[in-house]
């Protein structure tokens, strides 16, 4: 029997934190599904057609820091807005939803287009100031070289283009549960996120 958690948002609103922080304490599968549309961002600035990359893409592609670099996350924006990229990394997703034993797949169409029947659907937020600076603390932690002004525009053009694409756009579902973690710290945003899923499970 699979339970589903999907996890919608903007960019560095907490939603991977909170994804990792539930699976573990559920005992759930994660996937940051972000991670497919960097990876196939990547490829693309190496030269490769974006549409063949997400129809080639391997799990060993899913790994490297350098994922997680600005330019690859504007990458993988831009490969995000094209259909047949989407619909190459659909079946994947849907099949890890599936799994027995629960999971939680964070994304920005998880709610909405890849398990519209979630059990549990949550929209994690925070305003476009706290995100910049939470971004901008982990990203200069890592040594990258990264200003406050160049995350916070890094951050609004992906939202721009993640909530205005025709394609499966950054929206939250219907039924989403709204948790804004502008002013929660992670301990508190984790917790609300368990009660919504305890919750859900007491109710059967
Ligand atoms: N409630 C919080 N309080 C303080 N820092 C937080 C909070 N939630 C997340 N963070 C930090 O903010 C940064 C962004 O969080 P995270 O990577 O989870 O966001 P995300 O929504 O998954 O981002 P992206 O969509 O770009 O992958 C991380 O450094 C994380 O540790
Ligand atoms: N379900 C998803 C997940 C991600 N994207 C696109 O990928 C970009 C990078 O995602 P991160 O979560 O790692 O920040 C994001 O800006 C989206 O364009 C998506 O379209 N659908």
């Amino acid at each position: 029997m699979s339970f589903t958690v999907a996890i919608d948002g903007p960019a560095a609103s907490g939603k991977g934190t909170i994804s990792r922080a539930v699976a573990d304490h559920f005992g759930f599968a994660h996937l940051d599904t972000g991670l497919l549309y960097r990876a196939v961002g990547r490829k693309v600035l190496d030269g490769v057609d974006p549409v063949q990359a997400a129809k080639a893409l391997q799990a060993e592609d899913l790994q490297g820091d350098d994922l997680r670099t600005s330019k690859v996350a504007q990458a993988a924006s831009k490969v995000a807005v094209i259909p047949e990229v989407r619909q190459a990394l659909l079946d994947f997703q849907r099949a890890f939803a599936m799994r027995s034993g629960g999971a939680v797949l964070d994304g920005r169409d998880i709610g909405t287009v890849i398990c519209p029947g979630a059990q549990v659907k949550l929209f994690v937020t925070a305003s476009d100031a706290v995100r910049a600076e939470r971004r901008y603390l982990e990203l200069s932690t890592k040594g990258q070289d990264v200003t406050r002004d160049g995350v916070l525009e890094d951050l609004r053009a992906r939202d721009k283009r993640d909530r205005e694409r025709d394609a499966a756009p950054l929206v939250a579902a219907e039924d989403a549960v709204v948790l804004d973690t502008s002013e929660m710290s992670i301990d508190e945003a984790v917790a609300k996120a368990v009660a919504v899923i305890e919750a859900r499970i007491a109710a059967g």
